[in-house]
């Protein structure tokens, strides 16, 4: 392999295991949180929700990289921050961050890394949350992390993911998304995306039920992996196999499946049916909680994202950056509106400037900017201008 072609490599190969590790944190965190005793998800002040996982996985994220990327400052733009943690009341609430941070990272040789001389203070913790406070920018290296994108999802026991992606001079140069409850395959969708505690959670056959994957991808490649998640009490010796997924083949509008936010705070479903209904899409969309919709894509299980934020919404970086990577090594193409690529330079804001629609097509359907002459197929008062939706 020349230099060029290895570049990243060691990034990659670190991040695909932090992923895997951050996964595994999630899988045990969600299932307590389903416990009716559970009292752990709070709110943060936009009413989002927020869980012991989210903080731990920040924390466990950041102190991994800045250890195994020794003699790099290591940059982190991540969405997570220690306000609420640091409340005088938040004692047991951190306690239990320290203990699952913990917990998970005495599990790093499992994974091929080493695990800490001694368990981390609190301190330590709470540095490692709030040292992902870069706001990333056009220069420079910086790793965007959404420790738990789709928390709503993660609470309801339904899908969320894991994202970790690296910018350089602006540009995304790769990404990794975990994904701990979208099986291998889509077929076992349907059984397993709830734990429904009166099904059973696996087959009889644990090496085809795959639950969980990890897909990864760098920049320039033309390629994009996936990796079983393996969970449990399996004995997990890395590495762990991959498997080359690509995007559908599906170039007729009629014959694709798009894929939008489950909830209509973060997209206009009535928008969006018009907008499909107008491109020719006759498919029921999938509605997936968070980046999951980015792993269905690149694996060809749906073939378009549609979301149409409410107005004066921001994308930020963390929601997309390692869903676009491995969207468009697997042959995806991911823009706004306009047509335009999504713009990882400008700090936290995706830069989405063409109205808040982004469109995520494959190659082969026409790409087409969405402007006012849309307007027709929306609810007499939508009306669609360059920057926003009234
Ligand atoms: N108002 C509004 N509009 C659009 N998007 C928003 C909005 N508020 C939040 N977010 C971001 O959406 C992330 C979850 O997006 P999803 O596509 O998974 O939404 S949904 O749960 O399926 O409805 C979610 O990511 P997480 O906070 O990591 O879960 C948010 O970053
Ligand atoms: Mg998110
Ligand atoms: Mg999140
Ligand atoms: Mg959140």
């Amino acid at each position: 392999m020349t230099e060029e072609n290895d570049k990243y490599g060691k990034e990659l190969d670190l991040a695909v295991r932090i992923v895997h590790m951050a996964c595994s944190l999630c899988q045990k965190v969600q299932k307590s949180l389903l416990s009716p005793a559970s009292r752990q998800v709070l709110a943060k002040d936009d009413d989002s929700p927020v869980t012991v996982a989210d903080w731990s996985v920040q924390a466990t994220v950041s102190w991994l990289l800045s250890e195994f990327l020794e003699g790099q400052s290591v940059s982190i733009v991540a969405e997570e921050d220690v306000q609420t943690l640091s409340k005088s009341d938040a004692a047991s609430l951190l306690a239990a961050v320290v203990n699952t941070v913990n917990e998970c990272l005495a599990e790093a040789p499992k994974y091929g890394l080493q695990q800490p001389k001694k368990a981390l203070e609190t301190s330590q913790i709470l540095e490692a949350i709030s040292r992902c406070n870069s706001t990333g920018g056009p220069t420079g290296r910086h790793w965007v992390l959404d420790p738990v994108d789709g928390t709503l999802g993660f609470v309801r026991g339904d899908q969320y993911a894991v994202a970790l992606a690296l910018i350089e001079d602006g540009k995304l140069v790769l990404g990794v998304l975990g994904c701990p409850n979208y099986p291998m395959k889509k077929e076992f969708l349907n059984y397993n995306h709830r734990h429904d505690q009166t099904m059973p959670m696996t087959p009889s056959s644990s090496d085809i039920w795959q639950k969980g994957c990890v897909m990864y991808a760098r920049r320039g490649s033309g390629r994009t992996w996936m990796q079983p998640l393996i969970h449990g009490d399996t004995k997990f010796e890395w590495p762990n196999s991959a498997t080359l997924v690509q995007a559908s083949p599906v170039d007729d509008p009629s014959l694709a499946t798009f894929c939008e936010p489950v909830e209509k705070a973060n997209s206009n479903h009535l928008f969006t049916a018009g907008l499909a209904n107008s491109i020719g899409l006759k498919n029921q969309p999938m509605r997936i909680h968070s980046m999951v919709k980015y792993a269905a894509i690149a694996r060809g299980d749906a073939e378009v994202f549609i979301k149409f934020a409410r107005s004066g919404y921001q994308e930020k970086i963390w929601d997309h950056a390692a869903g676009v990577v491995i969207v468009e090594e697997a042959g995806g193409v991911v823009t706004d509106a306009g047509g335009r690529p999504l713009d990882f330079s400008r700090g936290l804001n995706t830069g989405v400037l063409y109205g808040n629609l982004m469109m995520f097509l494959r190659q082969s359907i026409p790409k087409r900017a969405y402007s006012e002459k849309d307007a027709d197929v929306l609810p007499g008062s939508l009306t669609i201008d360059s920057r926003r939706v009234c």
